[in-house]
């Protein structure tokens, strides 16, 4: 589904993501974990097609196919999904109608009508039930006084509606407590399927106690450097960094 080669970014000239590969198939979950400022963000964000970055060298190719060139709204349209990719506070548009936007903007980008909105509010319902949403929540202004625990609900619940086929959620600054941990691991492993993939980036081992990944990354200085399965965040949640950093110096 996701793959990357060799790929290189920067941003206002400084090198960021110095060759990442990276290969991600349908139905797999992929953790990203490393030290802080080691790139982690960045690679979401490139991925995601957000514009301060610069690819330099590399490509990134999504079924095949090179979306260097597209906009992250074209991406989008394409079903990647990138958390807190909407942080905006809209006053007025409650959760409900927002959604229904972006969901028929993407359909738009496909050449579809509409969703009728009786197939649009069972949507809402059916997927609202699922992450167990309150129906007043769907009603509140996007963002407007949300609590961090409500922005997760939100952001998850965006994802559940608009079905992405590939889903980076980056959760390193998120300050995730026990009840926003609990949202996104809820919410990803009800809408993880054989078509669609994650990439989660963490710093946290026990969010993946909950979202159990096929495979761990670890990206140091702009570059995987260690690459195995759930068993490798424990060793680092022993371990710490170091090591890894010894080795990949040594
Ligand atoms: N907009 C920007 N302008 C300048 N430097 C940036 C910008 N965005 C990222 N960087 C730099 O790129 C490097 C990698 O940052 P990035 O946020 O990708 O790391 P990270 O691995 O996600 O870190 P953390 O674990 O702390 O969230 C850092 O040195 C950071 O300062």
């Amino acid at each position: 589904m996701l793959k990357i080669n060799n790929l290189h970014a920067s941003i206002e000239d400084k090198a960021i993501l110095k060759g990442i590969n990276l290969e991600v198939k349908a139905g797999e979950v992929h953790a990203i974990m490393g030290p802080n400022g080691s790139g982690k963000s960045t690679l979401a964000s490139v991925i995601a097609g957000k514009e301060e970055y610069e690819v330099t060298e590399g490509n990134i190719l999504l079924d095949n196919e090179d979306i260097e060139e597209l906009a992250a709204e074209e991406r989008a349209h394409k079903g990647v999904f990138l958390s807190f990719q909407y942080p905006v506070e809209i006053p007025g548009v409650s959760v409900t109608n927002f959604m229904k936007t972006a969901i028929n903007e993407t359909r738009k980008a496909k050449g579809l009508d509409d969703m009728p909105a009786k197939d649009m509010l069972k949507m809402i319902r059916e997927k609202s039930e699922l992450l167990e949403i309150d129906r007043k929540f769907l009603s509140r202004s996007l963002n407007e006084g949300f609590s961090g625990g409500e922005k997760k609900r939100n952001e998850i619940f965006q994802m559940a509606m608009l079905e992405p086929k590939l889903a980076i959620l980056d959760e390193t600054d998120s300050g995730l407590d026990i009840d926003a941990l609990r949202i996104v691991a809820n919410g990803v492993n009800k809408l993880k399927s054989k078509d669609n993939a994650v990439i989660v980036i963490t710093h946290y081992q026990r969010l993946l106690d909950h979202i159990v990944p096929d495979f761990v990354h670890v990206l140091y200085n702009g570059k995987i450097v260690k690459s195995g399965g759930k068993e490798l965040a424990h060793e680092l949640e022993a371990k710490g960094y170091d090591w890894i950093k010894e080795e990949v110096n040594a």
